[in-house]
């Protein structure tokens, strides 16, 4: 998988539909293939959660009830993974912690499919996908309803001019705030420095959360090294993790 930090948003449709608030991916390729076309025929009824649209194909209707015991099939702590890639690191997580339930929101078709092969092929029960665009997901969910956020290595967007499309800004510290139980956690990595102190600051600047730490975090355990983080080793890049806590309303 790669992405291109320079890469314009894919069509005018996108840039149109969104105008109001800018989103933080490019279309990609989302037909399938091979062994990802026979894993979403084949997990897509047992992990895929359908959602109603209101325009664009990763939109979610505002009065979609977002309703995790039912989708799980039981009541469990929740963790989120925004923009979880392959799927990499919640698969892992997942099987080490059956007593929780995990949700992967990602936009990239492919990406999916790979995470319902490896949950699938792992016999996995607590995973469940949406694919959808993520703040419009977090705006259906519940107050308080979510026990951790993850949000690794998010696209970059490093020109000045496309900074502006970043995931991680006031609105969507905001969002994750309204979901997050009190006392939950927010973790982030990122490889883009500059990005990192975007991070440090938009969640330093929020009454709503409290950082672990004195600035960066150790690595979190449970983030497994994934072929994009290798990508950025490779490139010579630091890596910097984040983990905050959401504060008593
Ligand atoms: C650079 S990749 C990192 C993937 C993965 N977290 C990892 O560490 O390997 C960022 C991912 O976020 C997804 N993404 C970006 N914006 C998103 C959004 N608003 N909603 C859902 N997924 C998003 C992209 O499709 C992409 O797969």
């Amino acid at each position: 998988m790669t992405f291109e930090g320079d890469a314009a948003p894919a069509s005018k449709f996108d840039s149109d539909l969104y105008r109001s608030e800018p989103v933080s991916f490019v279309r990609r390729g989302t037909r399938l293939q091979g062994r990802r076309l026979s894993a979403w025929e084949k997990y897509a009824d047992q992990f895929l959660i359908e959602v109603p649209r209101h325009i664009a194909d990763t939109s979610v209707s505002k009065d979609f009830d977002f309703d995790d015991a039912a989708h799980f099939g039981r009541t469990a702590p929740l963790v989120i993974e925004v923009g979880s890639g392959l799927g990499e690191a919640m698969v892992a997580r997942a099987a080490e912690e059956p007593e929780r339930n995990f949700l992967a929101v990602e936009v990239y078709r492919p990406g999916l499919a790979q995470l319902m092969l490896k949950a699938g092929t792992a016999g996995l029960t607590n995973v469940r996908c949406v694919q959808a665009n993520a703040p419009e997901v977090f705006d259906v969910l519940d107050d308080g309803s979510v026990d951790e956020v993850w949000v690794f290595f998010p696209d970059p967007w490093h020109k000045a001019r496309h900074n502006k499309r970043r995931l991680v800004n006031d609105a969507f510290a905001a969002r994750v705030a309204r979901v997050l139980r009190p006392g939950g956690l927010w973790r982030l990595a990122t490889d883009w420095d500059e990005y990192a102190d975007q991070m440090l600051e938009v969640l330093t600047n929020s009454p709503d959360f409290e950082n672990l730490h004195e600035s960066w975090a150790p690595r979190f355990e449970g983030r497994i090294v994934t072929s994009f983080e290798t990508k950025a080793h490779k490139a010579g890049r630091t890596i910097h993790d984040l983990t905050f806590r959401r504060v008593e309303a």
